[in-house]
């Protein structure tokens, strides 16, 4: 008999083929799941491949548990009490490296676009009050040479810092929580703070979770230059939102370039009435390479499980 394997959202088509010709697959397609799907998800099926958004907390683990394994599609496992999981018995594992570049590459796209002032300026195009070449117009801040300060020297934080290095001559400084070698040159500040202040450019690349929650609070942003440009690729509530929300309304720091947020897909008015943001859509890992090579991982890591093994990217 077939495993029951339950897919919370349409993935790659050879993927969730493959996974249809090894699993008795169920594809739910009604978005992120609940406390009460996921618990229900975990009393149905032998094996679920989730996604963020699925809220597998640790009230979802109380009650009976069918699941032994969760290949969670992504790096970020923040959704997944990953204790709870492992006090039920349940493996979970998620899909790093393979999105590395993606990743990185989004947090230079908001590098620049907050910094060249992008986002306004292809909103007056778009809006037909461009009125030509303008000398004094839309005038933004040079990155090169600049410095640029990153929080969470992890994979993704070392892309984006030999990417700046290398590209753009800036010089790295960074904060993470253990001692940190890096192959680009890079000088790692035991206080977080002396980073925010150093850096022209903040870009926050921290794994989410209980840890890093709120890590970059009032203080933190206090401690920007009014010309500081703060750009988070990682997790929302790594950063306390309003506080943020409040510097750039005051003028605190020049702008700021968002990925995530809080409580996604909500995204605070007061953000969005802004000029000086540029904000997407948690595109982080979102080319079709990438988004393939995730479920791809995902799956590998479950059948894995299936036939008896550890998974390789196991994280509990
Ligand atoms: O944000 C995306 C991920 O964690 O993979």
């Amino acid at each position: 008999m077939l495993k029951k394997l339950l897919i919370t959202r349409p993935i790659a088509t050879p993927v969730l083929e493959q996974a249809q010709k090894t699993f008795d697959v169920t594809l739910h397609e009604g978005g992120a799941l609940s406390v009460e799907q996921a618990a229900l998800a975990l009393a149905e099926y032998d094996a679920i491949l989730p996604t963020l958004g699925d809220a597998f907390t640790a009230e979802a683990f109380g009650g009976d548990i069918r699941c032994k394994m969760i290949g969670n599609f992504g790096v970020g496992y923040n959704h997944i009490d990953a204790d709870a999981a492992a006090a039920a018995d349940v493996i979970v594992s998620n899909t790093p490296d393979v999105l590395t570049d993606a990743t990185a590459d989004i947090a230079l796209t908001l590098l620049l676009a907050t910094a060249r002032r992008a986002g306004e300026g292809e909103r007056m195009v778009r809006s037909g009050a461009w009125g030509g070449f303008d000398v004094k117009g839309l005038l933004g801040t040079h990155v090169t040479g600049k410095t640029l300060g990153i929080v969470g020297m992890g994979r993704i934080g070392q892309a984006i810092a030999e990417r700046c290095h290398y590209g753009f001559g800036m010089k790295v400084v960074f904060h993470n929580r253990s001692p940190k070698s890096t192959k680009v040159a890079a000088l790692q500040l035991d206080d977080l703070n002396a980073v925010m202040t150093e850096a022209d450019f903040v870009v926050v690349a921290t794994p989410g979770g209980a840890e890093t929650m709120k890590l970059i609070d009032a203080a933190a942003i206090a401690a920007m230059k009014p010309t500081g440009i703060f750009i988070n690729i990682s997790r929302g509530e790594v950063v306390d939102e309003n506080a943020l929300i409040d510097a750039l309304e005051k003028g605190a720091i020049a702008g700021a370039g968002l990925d995530v947020y809080e409580n996604e897909p909500f995204v605070p008015e007061r953000l969005r009435a802004m000029e000086n943001c540029v904000l997407l859509p948690h595109l982080g890992s979102a080319t079709q390479e990438t988004r393939q090579a995730m479920g791809q991982m995902a799956l590998d890591n479950i059948i894995v499980w299936r036939d008896g093994g550890n998974p390789p990217q196991r994280v509990n």
